[in-house]
């Protein structure tokens, strides 16, 4: 198996992958020497190189793991140097652009699953790595009509192995859902903390220091990458900005209700929100 990009997703999939003995050797590719030197010294990965010819020769499965936007460039680097019988998956956040861009490219006898495992954090990095970091989540596949049948289900054979719970959606559907439930939140947390940030009190303090959990819990995800979340944000441009549309409407409502001092209105909203709230926590994942 070859990884590109042993990061927080890529360095998790290797660790599980040995400890589980799901692949044979593991072989790592980045741009960054010194992080693939340190993921070999802590077996992580067999061999790390920056040479990506190198990184694929007689790989038998290759799990693209590097930055959405990065993630086809690499596809097109490699291509000419996978074996027929090569498999390839990733792990991207946003699915109908890449599935559009690698279908295309994929030499004759590779096969490409597409995958975005729903598992992650607001942390990146080898550091940040585990090897239980898949367990129980959620996998979704996005197969088009051109993936070879039994080549699916041997990934999704692999994503079980790993821990995960396959489900198959369109790419397109994928794109609208986590556009809504993962995207949107990203963007919100960014957004809500950049509001407040630069507040300071009237002895010129930070006001972030004064605040209840509740800011911490609704912005964790305000520390995640901004680098991923930037590619995610503008792979995912249509259903992101109908996503932003739609929170701004809901925003706007509950404005009107506070500046109309409508309270049965204003409880309404805060009592669907507790209803939705209650559905999420109930199945979370
Ligand atoms: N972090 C998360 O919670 C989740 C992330 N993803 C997806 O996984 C992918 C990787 O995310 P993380 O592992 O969190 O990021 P990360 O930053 O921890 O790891 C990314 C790795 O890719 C390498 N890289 C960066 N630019 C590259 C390039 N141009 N070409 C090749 N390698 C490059 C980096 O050196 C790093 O080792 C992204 O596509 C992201 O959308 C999917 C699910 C969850
Ligand atoms: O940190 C969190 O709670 C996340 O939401 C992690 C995450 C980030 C990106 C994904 O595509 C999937 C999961």
């Amino acid at each position: 198996m070859t990884i590109i990009g042993v990061g927080l997703l890529g360095a998790s999939l290797a660790k599980v992958c040995k400890e589980r003995q799901i692949t044979g050797r593991i072989a790592g590719f980045g741009r960054n020497a010194d992080n693939l030197k340190r993921a070999e010294e802590q077996g992580v990965i067999d061999h790390g190189t920056t040479d990506l010819k190198d990184a694929v020769a007689g790989a038998d499965l290759v799990v693209l793991c590097s930055p959405v936007a990065s993630i086809v460039e690499r596809f097109r680097e490699m291509a000419p140097h996978l074996d027929a019988g090569c498999i390839v998956t990733d792990v991207g956040s946003v699915k109908a652009p890449l599935v559009q861009d690698i279908e295309p490219l994929l030499p004759e006898g590779v096969h490409y699953v597409p995958a975005h495992p729903i598992a992650g954090a607001e942390k990146s990095g080898l550091d940040a790595s585990t090897a239980d970091l898949y367990e129980g989540a959620r996998c979704i596949l996005t197969p088009t009509d051109n993936t070879d049948k039994a080549t699916l289900e041997r990934i999704q054979q692999f994503w079980e192995a790993v821990g995960m719970r396959v489900q198959i959606l369109t790419a397109e559907e994928h794109d609208f859902i986590y556009g809504a439930v993962s995207h949107l939140p990203h963007v919100v947390a960014f957004a809500l903390i950049n509001a407040i940030g630069q507040l300071k009190t009237s002895d010129q303090e930070d006001i972030l220091s004064l605040s209840a959990g509740g800011l911490r819990d609704i912005t964790r995800i305000a520390s995640s990458d901004p680098v991923m979340w930037r590619d995610i944000c503008l792979a995912n441009k249509t259903h992101v900005l109908d996503m932003i549309d739609r929170f701004s409407k809901s925003l706007e409502d509950i404005r009107k209700q506070i500046e109309q001092d409508d309270g049965a209105s204003l409880k309404e909203s805060f009592k669907n929100a507790n209803g939705h709230r209650g559905k999420l926590v109930g199945q979370n994942s």
